[in-house]
């Protein structure tokens, strides 16, 4: 069945409907004579970006491989696609840094743990978007966090992405220099994002501040590291602090994801699940199939955003089924 892309579904933000490019702000780029998304095992000599690409509309990014695959088969499945969607190839095949599945106008792609690692696939990502001559695409970060006083299994939609002194930015080095970028997020975005999870059941979901750090141990202030340098009292007063500043959990890669979007004009949001709350531990102790649940609710909400843009009829289906890993 082709797919009809709703330019909007209703009272979203004006932005919606502008007809947006995907801006690279690298003067060199174009003048390359082939650019090799070397991550992702495509070349713009060797593969027909436009071709294979061109459709784009929403691309969904998350840290794991099999995540990201069953994801896509949701999505799959979703569409009401035809074939299999068992049957759905990863595009990245060459290479084992990330996956790649595109079904429809989405495409899903895994982005490893932390900065550095979902940095190198933004690049490339953004990159292949370009090439591909894409247009009015959103992205979706679909992830795992750790709540501060909220309930696990929330899905937060991330309202400001903040680093660890609760600051919205992200400071980059570039030839010995910190640039410090922005990580504003689409606000129109996230409120449609919440008014989806209001048509959903049992997908708790609200909108506040998401920390992003460096570490998953010390950089989170957890007592269970190999390494501790703190008090337990001085790990409360942090998260405290955080939650004051509007914080509510905390994850690894939202403010490079937010501050790459924003600069090159892509409409971002970062939504993820908490899988405990980080006031009452540290280590994650819930039953295998109890997060693989949570996580499931980041994807059945962006399924439904998709869903209702493309303006296909909402039915209630089952969360996806697929062996997915934490
Ligand atoms: O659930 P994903 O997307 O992997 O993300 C979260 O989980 C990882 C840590 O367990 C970090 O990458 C964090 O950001
Ligand atoms: O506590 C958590 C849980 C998931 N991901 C994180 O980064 N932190």
């Amino acid at each position: 069945m082709p797919l009809k892309l709703l330019k909007s579904t209703g009272n979203e933000h004006n932005e919606y409907t502008k007809d947006q490019e995907v801006h690279v702000m690298n003067p060199y780029l174009d003048s390359m004579e082939e650019d090799i998304l070397y991550h992702f095992s495509l070349s713009t000599r060797t593969h027909n970006l436009p071709k294979m690409f061109g459709d784009t509309k929403f691309v969904c990014v998350g840290g794991s491989a099999s995540r990201m695959k069953a994801f896509a088969e949701f999505m799959h499945q979703e569409l009401g696609l035809s074939g299999n969607a068992g049957d759905i190839q990863d595009i990245c095949a060459g290479t084992d840094r990330y996956c790649m599945y595109k079904v429809g106008p989405v495409l899903s792609i895994s982005h490893g743990m932390g900065v550095p690692s979902i940095s190198i696939m933004l690049h490339e990502l953004i990159k292949l978007l370009h090439h591909a001559r894409c247009r009015d695409v959103i992205l979706f970060r679909i992830g795992t966090s750790g709540g501060i006083g909220l309930p696990p299994g929330t899905v937060v939609i991330t309202d400001k992405a903040v680093d660890s002194f609760f600051q919205p930015q992200f400071e980059q080095v570039v030839l010995g220099q910190v640039i410090v970028r922005s990580t504003e997020l689409d606000k129109g975005l996230a409120q449609e994002l919440l008014r989806c999870s209001g048509e959903l059941p049992a997908l708790p979901a609200i909108i506040s501040n998401t920390m992003c750090t460096f570490d998953f141990y010390e950089g989170q202030g957890r007592l269970d590291g190999a390494l501790c340098s703190f008090s337990p009292e001085e790990k409360l007063e942090y998260l405290h602090k955080a939650h004051k500043a509007g914080v509510r959990n905390i994850e690894m890669e939202s403010t490079v994801f937010a501050a790459m979007c924003h600069i090159c004009g892509l409409r971002a949001a970062v939504v993820c699940v908490t899988l405990l709350d980080r006031f009452e531990g540290d280590q994650i102790s819930t039953p295998h199939d109890v997060l693989l649940e949570y996580q499931q609710r980041p994807q059945c909400l962006v399924s439904h955003f998709i869903k209702k843009r493309l303006g296909l009829p909402i039915m209630p289906t089952p969360p996806p089924q697929t062996s997915q890993g934490m």
